[in-house]
């Protein structure tokens, strides 16, 4: 990319889309100071990859990396667990514990899930920004701390701050640099590029077909980018090479939880080029088009009859620009008894591109014997 270097940071964090372009020019940005950083983001999306990013950026970079993850530690052991102890501290504190922040001596600690954070640990926290330093629980020392802190988040924090479970001024010290990372669906088009990434990780990685690639374009990840590489590690261990590409037909058993998968494999036009995600975008609007259009402008049936949710179906109208007005309005002059015909999830077997693949996919449903999984 000419405006763009091809570094560590490009390497870490896949992606051709704006918003992580964004983030990574941020990552470029606050990496050699400082900085604390809040990195906010839904889970999956990346956030430990971000902090690890800034980590690999930083002069700290041969220095420890230590990530906590605040939610996952009982509230009575987190001070122990992040501060370190003295022997003696409290009734099982046999010996001299060191916490995390020690262990972050001079390299950078990732407290994840800080909004998870008891308010007495954020009292001692906020201490350790403001003063540098610490001291274990039960003991008078001060220890400095010379790491940097870097803090991540799922939740909402300002709304946290409101409800009174997270310290405002806490806050304000942590989000010297505020990161966001979008959810995967909000960036749909750097999925071909994640999924080549990601495979570069995964023993005997799976084949997968352009068909299977749009329909994975199309699916709406509530896990984000751990789901998908969740999707790419089982795809290699029921379809290693040997067995050919992953199709459309192995996908819905290969995206999960239940229920979350499109229902039958959608049509698309194979592709070599990288015009794939406007090419999914047109013709995602296009089946949306044709279910409002059957559904006469009911949005609650036009999203059952393509098997998306509602409020999915209502988010991706406003991102295609497609209104009711818009999706009905041909259908007062030019209904097709034709579109009777199709199911839910197809796009209208009237347009061209589609019909060939229409008529293999009917062939190959005659014959392909159902799937294992
Ligand atoms: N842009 C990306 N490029 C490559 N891999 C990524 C990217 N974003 C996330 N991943 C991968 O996705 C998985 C989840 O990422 P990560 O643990 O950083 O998410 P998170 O937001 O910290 O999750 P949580 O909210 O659960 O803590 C990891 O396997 C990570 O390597």
């Amino acid at each position: 990319m000419a405006d763009e270097p091809d570094d560590a940071v490009r390497q870490m964090l896949a992606g051709n889309s704006p918003a992580i372009r964004h983030v990574r020019a941020m990552i470029r940005m606050v990496a050699p100071s400082d900085a604390s950083v809040l990195i906010s983001g839904p889970t999956g999306s990346g956030k430990e990859v971000v902090a690890r990013a800034i980590h690999a950026g930083s002069n700290r970079a041969h220095r420890p990396f230590i990530a906590v993850n605040c939610g996952a530690i009982p509230s009575e052991l987190i001070e122990s667990e992040l501060f370190g102890h003295e022997r003696g501290a409290f009734t099982g504190a046999h010996d001299r514990r060191i916490g995390r922040f020690e262990q972050a001596a001079g390299g950078t600690l990732l407290l994840d899930e800080i909004g998870d954070m008891p308010v007495a640990a954020q009292v001692r926290l906020l201490r350790v920004l403001e003063h540098k330093c610490f001291s274990r629980i039960g003991g008078r020392q001060e220890v400095p701390f010379t790491g940097r802190i870097i803090a991540a988040s799922h939740c909402d924090l300002p709304r946290r701050i409101e409800e009174g479970s997270f310290r405002s001024d806490l806050w304000y010290r942590l989000a010297v640099a505020i990161i966001t990372l979008p959810s995967l669906d909000q960036r749909r088009e750097d999925i071909p590029d994640l999924v080549e990434q990601l495979s570069r990780g995964i023993d005997r990685p799976a084949r997968l077909s352009d068909t299977a690639l749009s329909m994975l374009a199309r699916h709406d990840w509530p896990g984000n980018v751990r789901e998908l590489r969740s999707v790419l590690v089982r795809a290699a261990l029921f379809h290693p090479p040997g067995l050919g590409p992953v199709d459309v037909r192995h996908l819905p058993s290969l995206i999960s939880p239940a229920g979350s998968a499109p229902a039958a494999g959608p049509l698309l036009k194979p592709v070599e080029d990288d015009g794939l995600s406007g090419l999914i975008a047109a013709l995602e609007r296009r089946q949306m088009c044709d279910a409002l259009r059957r559904a006469n402008g009911i949005v609650a049936n036009a999203a059952r009859m393509t098997g998306i949710n509602r409020t999915t179906f209502i988010e991706k109208m406003r991102r295609h620009g497609l209104t009711r007005a818009e999706a009905i309005e041909p259908a007062t002059h030019n209904r097709r008894d034709e579109d009777k015909e199709n199911t839910p999830n197809q796009i209208s077997p009237k347009s061209p591109e589609i019909l060939p693949l229409l008529a293999e996919r009917r062939a190959r449903e005659a014959r392909v014997p159902p799937d294992p999984h």
